[in-house]
């Protein structure tokens, strides 16, 4: 039987093959994605790609992009990005899903929107029937964030600030805090997402709607291939 980190290098792997010479990449956040890194810089290696440009989420990414050999750019130097590969937290039948375990959900939510195609690679742990079953994290500014920490409790949200191993609060890249909700099962994912889209201080979150065009899911058996209808 396949480990889980067999199962994600695998969807790792054939997403590698999915990229086409000569174009804009975008690479996202996680422990999926390292696989993936790792196997297109194999394959660049072997046969060079000439990417036109690489643009990615987190500096974790971007250091092991150039330890394979990749320049990085900027999201605001790039006119455009022809796909986008990412992992995903959680992902419904919809091809809706919950993403940013790693903190890296406001960069990632950039990248994806502006992705002419997007491609989630998931091991099968991930698919859930009712988007749920792990913390949905909220990017706040720290000038509100105790009222919109308030606001969330009275909501019933369960809110937890995401925090680091000594007890400190975790800052994003952007000097932002997280602020974890729990929401399991989550009965109307657009419900909540307009919510914190429409919250003065939520700079973003990690629900992730009619986003992603393709899921790559690694199961014992074979990799499923979901695309959206
Ligand atoms: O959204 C993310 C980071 O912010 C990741 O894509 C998500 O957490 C999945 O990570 P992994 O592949 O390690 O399970």
């Amino acid at each position: 039987m396949a480990t889980q980190d067999e199962l994600k290098q695998q969807a790792a792997t054939q997403a590698a093959a999915m990229v086409q010479p000569d174009t804009v990449l975008g690479v996202g956040t996680g422990s999926t994605v390292a696989f993936f890194i790792d196997a297109l810089g194999a394959r660049n290696r072997q046969t060079p790609l000439n990417l036109q440009a690489i643009v990615t989420t987190s500096n974790r990414s971007r250091q092991q992009l150039e330890a394979n050999g990749f320049t990085v750019s900027e999201l605001a130097a790039v006119d455009h990005v022809d796909l986008c590969i990412d992992g995903a937290d959680r992902v419904d039948h919809d091809l809706n899903g919950i993403k940013g375990g790693g903190g890296a959900l406001t960069l990632e939510k950039n990248v994806a929107i502006n992705a002419t195609h997007n491609v989630w690679i998931v091991d099968q742990s991930k698919v859930v029937d009712r988007l749920g079953g792990f913390p949905l994290p909220v990017e706040v500014l720290p000038v509100s964030c105790e009222q919109n920490f308030r606001r969330f409790d009275q909501l019933a949200l369960q809110p937890q600030y995401r925090l680091n191993e000594d007890g400190s609060r975790y800052v994003t890249h952007y000097g932002n805090y997280i602020i974890d909700l729990a929401v399991d099962p989550l009965p109307i994912p657009a419900g909540l997402a307009a919510l914190l889209d429409q919250t003065v201080g939520v700079v973003e979150h990690g629900l992730f709607l009619n986003m992603t065009d393709e899921v790559l899911i690694a199961t014992p058996e074979k990799i499923e291939h979901w695309t959206r209808q």
